[in-house]
Order: C-alpha cells, then sequence, then structure tokens
C-alpha cells in the first residue's frame, strides 16, 4: 500500500554548490505530516533548489533529502508518496489539461477516475479541452495543482503556488491545503505572501542565501506581537 500519511519531508545538511556559488549551506529542517509547513526566504535563498533536491531532480553535494525515510526517486509509486507543483509550465504548451493528466496517469498506473476527480478538484472541468500553451497563468497553476494531487499523495510539495491565482482561487487553494493536512498529508509551500501564509502556516521554515536562519511553529515564530511580515523582514535584517 503507499504511504498515504506518515510521511515527513527531512532534510540533512544538505549542501550544494552551482557555478562555485554554495546556493545550500547544510540546510537542516522537517516537514511533519499533518502540518502546512511554509518555506520562507528571499529571491534566491535557496528554496527551489531545496524542493527540487526533495524531490531527487537536483542533486545534492552532501547531506540527504528524503520522504518517509527515503529518497524520493526509491520509492516505487512516487506519485503516490509525493506530488508536486514546481513551475507553471510543465505541461506541453500543444497538450490539453485532459491530455496532460491522462498521460500521466497512465504511466503511474492511475485511473481516468483519478484524472476527472482531479480536473473536478482544481475547477477545470470545462476548460479540460484548451491547450497548455492557451492558458492563463492561473490556469496553468491550477493545472500544476491537478497534477501534484492526481496520485492523492501523502506529501504535497508547491513552490510559489499563489502567483497567478485570482482571489478566489487563493481561497479556494487555503482550503485545499489546510483539508489536505488535517487528512494527515504533509504539505511544504514556498510564498512570498506572507498574509496568506500567516492563515494557512502551522510552521515555518526560512531560508537566506542557502542557510535555515528559523525553523519554527508559526505561532513561537510570531512571537506575542507583530504580523507575519514584519516579523520575517525583521528576522532577515538581523542578519
Ligand atoms: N542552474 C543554475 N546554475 C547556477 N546557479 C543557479 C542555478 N539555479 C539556481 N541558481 C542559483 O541558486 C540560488 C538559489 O536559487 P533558487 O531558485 O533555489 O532560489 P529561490 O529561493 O527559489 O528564489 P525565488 O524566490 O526567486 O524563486 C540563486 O542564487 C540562483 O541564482
Amino acid at each position: 500500500m503507499p504511504e498515504r500519511s506518515g510521511s515527513a519531508i527531512e532534510v540533512e545538511n544538505a549542501s550544494k554548490v552551482l557555478d562555485g556559488v554554495r546556493v545550500l549551506d547544510r540546510v537542516s529542517f522537517t516537514a511533519e505530516p499533518g502540518r502546512v509547513t511554509a518555506f520562507l526566504g528571499p529571491n534566491g535563498a535557496g528554496k527551489s533548489t531545496t524542493l527540487r533536491a526533495i524531490l531527487g531532480i537536483d542533486h545534492l553535494d552532501s547531506g540527504r533529502a528524503v520522504i518517509g525515510g527515503r529518497p524520493f526517486r526509491e520509492h516505487p509509486q512516487p506519485l503516490q508518496v509525493a506530488g508536486a507543483l514546481l513551475s507553471p509550465d510543465a505541461a506541453h504548451p500543444a497538450r490539453s489539461t485532459r491530455g496532460h493528466l491522462r498521460i500521466l496517469a497512465a504511466s503511474n498506473g492511475l485511473s481516468r477516475t483519478a484524472v476527472d476527480r482531479a480536473l473536478e478538484l482544481v475547477g477545470l472541468r470545462d476548460l479540460a479541452d484548451l491547450p497548455a500553451g492557451q492558458m492563463s497563468l492561473g490556469m496553468k497553476q491550477r493545472l500544476g495543482l491537478a497534477t501534484a494531487l492526481i496520485g492523492d499523495p501523502a506529501v504535497v510539495i508547491l513552490d510559489e503556488p499563489h502567483n497567478g491565482l485570482d482571489t478566489a482561487a487563493i481561497r479556494w487553494l487555503r482550503g485545499v491545503l489546510r483539508s489536505l493536512a488535517d487528512a494527515g498529508r504533509t504539505v511544504l509551500v514556498s510564498s512570498h505572501l506572507m498574509a496568506e501564509v500567516e492563515l494557512i502556516a502551522d510552521d515555518v521554515v526560512v531560508i537566506d542565501e542557502g542557510r535555515i536562519i528559523a525553523a519554527d511553529t508559526l505561532e513561537r515564530f510570531l512571537g506575542i506581537s507583530g504580523s507575519l511580515e514584519d516579523r520575517y523582514l525583521g528576522e532577515l535584517s538581523s542578519r
């Protein structure tokens, strides 16, 4: 049976050098099942690189990144272990939403029902025949979310999923993330929208220049006063 819940993401001493620059420097944190963990940091801090390393797309020079105790690529049914939205342009521009999801489903042993369920979930059922190349950014993000969720995974990893979403979709995503976590899933989401993160996160991890500078519950990170934006910017400027 796939591991639907109880699969933590663990990153331990992850380091990586790109073009002579240390983009990850002994990065360590855990994202726990049943919680939404927000991954925060300025542009170029190393968020995407870390998420790609967790998914086995980027290689680490040292350290490790595992899901449920082992590297993502070593899981026999990867789409049911972790679903990810890393880029809004994951689908071929000439391929329809339905076509993209069907190929994904077929190559991962998932049924067409899973495709219909994913389309319904992200509100793309009426646009299922539209080529990805003709989609707005928000529609592409919805398709990316459908791709992430199609395998009903234990772990959901979303890199800036709010980009391009309209107000109603941001509210909808808030509910989706909460219900995934409440059902025991591990949700790791990067975002620059501090007001939104304040509404959705249980835990926060802050990275700056490749180093983790804070990792705590949202409540403890916020402390006794102030907004997440104030607290986050204060943390960055105090370095
Ligand atoms: N292919 C690459 N070659 C060289 N450097 C790279 C490459 N990809 C990323 N980097 C560098 O790695 C660092 C981390 O980039 P990363 O995309 O992980 O940041 P990020 O925190 O996701 O930023 P953003 O919030 O802007 O998306 C940056 O300094 C970036 O320039």
